[in-house]
């Protein structure tokens, strides 16, 4: 694989976090009053309703965006009272984002290995070669050398990732990494994702509003609805999340067959190694 060892991950301790937006002279609390503790090397999975503050959220996280209120930690640095120049300094070499409209993440005229190869240019000093971080994802070589616009939306967000993971953060920011991927491709993503957390140790903070993908990602799920936290799945042994307008996550119209508006799913961790699972509140009677 790389020459490098695994990074350790990043830690994230965020503290009554407040973010306010002013639109119109008039100022709107996209989060109001969020705690959250991600240990170093951990996967969460942020899940909630459109509108809820799941990118607000990684905006402050990644540094884009001062916290109006409340403490944020990446690591050591406190993000309210840190210097521009540290900021940068940790999204140059410490934090990545995968946006979530992945042609953002990509340049159209350059092949997948290119990509890659842009966001890890051989002076980074712990930059992953491009062929290893597309090896890690699970591109396949064939693939390596085609334009960026020939490949499917699946390598594409494969891609993209890789494109992330290349410079071998120590915290990785995704938001909605499945796109509107469903089924074996949103898998092959999560699949991934998992791969660069054991490999490298990455801490892996991802939105999604696919609930699959939030337990495939095998880590903990946090809950975000109204700018705050709802249900955290270390805080529980069971819990019950509901789809739909007005429930605990609102899901798209593609996944109204496996999760009709109003299912309710059940969430619990299998005593033995930990595991989330998710089994349907209609099914277990
Ligand atoms: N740049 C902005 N300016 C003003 N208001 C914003 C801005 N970004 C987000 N908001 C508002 O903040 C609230 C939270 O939005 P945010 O995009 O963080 O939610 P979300 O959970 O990520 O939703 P989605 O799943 O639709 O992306 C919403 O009320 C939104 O309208």
């Amino acid at each position: 694989m790389t020459d490098f060892e695994p990074r350790q991950g990043l830690a994230v301790q965020v503290d009554r976090l407040v973010q306010i937006y002013t639109v119109d002279g008039q100022d709107v609390a996209a989060l109001s009053g969020v705690s959250l503790s991600v240990p170093a090397g951990s996967v969460v999975a942020l899940v909630g309703p459109s509108g809820a503050g799941k990118s607000t959220l990684l905006s402050v996280l990644s540094g884009l965006v001062p916290p109006s209120a409340g403490r944020v930690f990446l690591g050591d640095l406190d993000l309210a009272r840190a210097s521009t120049e540290q900021v940068d300094a940790l999204r140059g070499d410490k934090v990545a984002v995968m946006v979530q409209d992945i042609d953002r993440n990509l340049l159209p005229y350059l092949t997948v290995r290119e990509n890659v190869a842009l966001t890890a240019p051989p002076r980074l000093r712990t930059a992953i070669r491009p062929a290893d971080a597309l090896e890690m994802v699970g591109v396949p070589e064939e693939d390596w050398n085609s334009p960026i616009d020939a490949v499917s939306p699946t390598v594409r967000q494969l891609t993209a990732l890789a494109s992330s993971v290349a410079p071998d953060p120590q915290l990785l920011l995704a938001d909605e990494p499945t796109s509107s991927l469903t089924g074996d491709e949103a898998r092959r993503i999560t699949e991934a994702l998992r791969t660069v957390n054991h490999e490298r140790g990455t801490t892996i903070v991802a939105v999604t509003h696919d609930v699959d993908v939030a337990v495939g990602l095998g880590g903990r799920i946090v809950t975000i609805r109204d700018g705050r936290v709802g249900n955290d799945s270390t805080s529980f042994e069971t819990t019950e999340i509901v789809v739909g307008e007005g429930g605990t996550v609102v899901l798209g119209a593609e996944f109204d067959e496996d999760f009709p508006p109003g299912t309710r799913l059940r969430i619990e961790r299998d005593p033995a190694n930990g595991a989330i699972i998710l089994t349907r509140v209609e099914e277990l009677r």
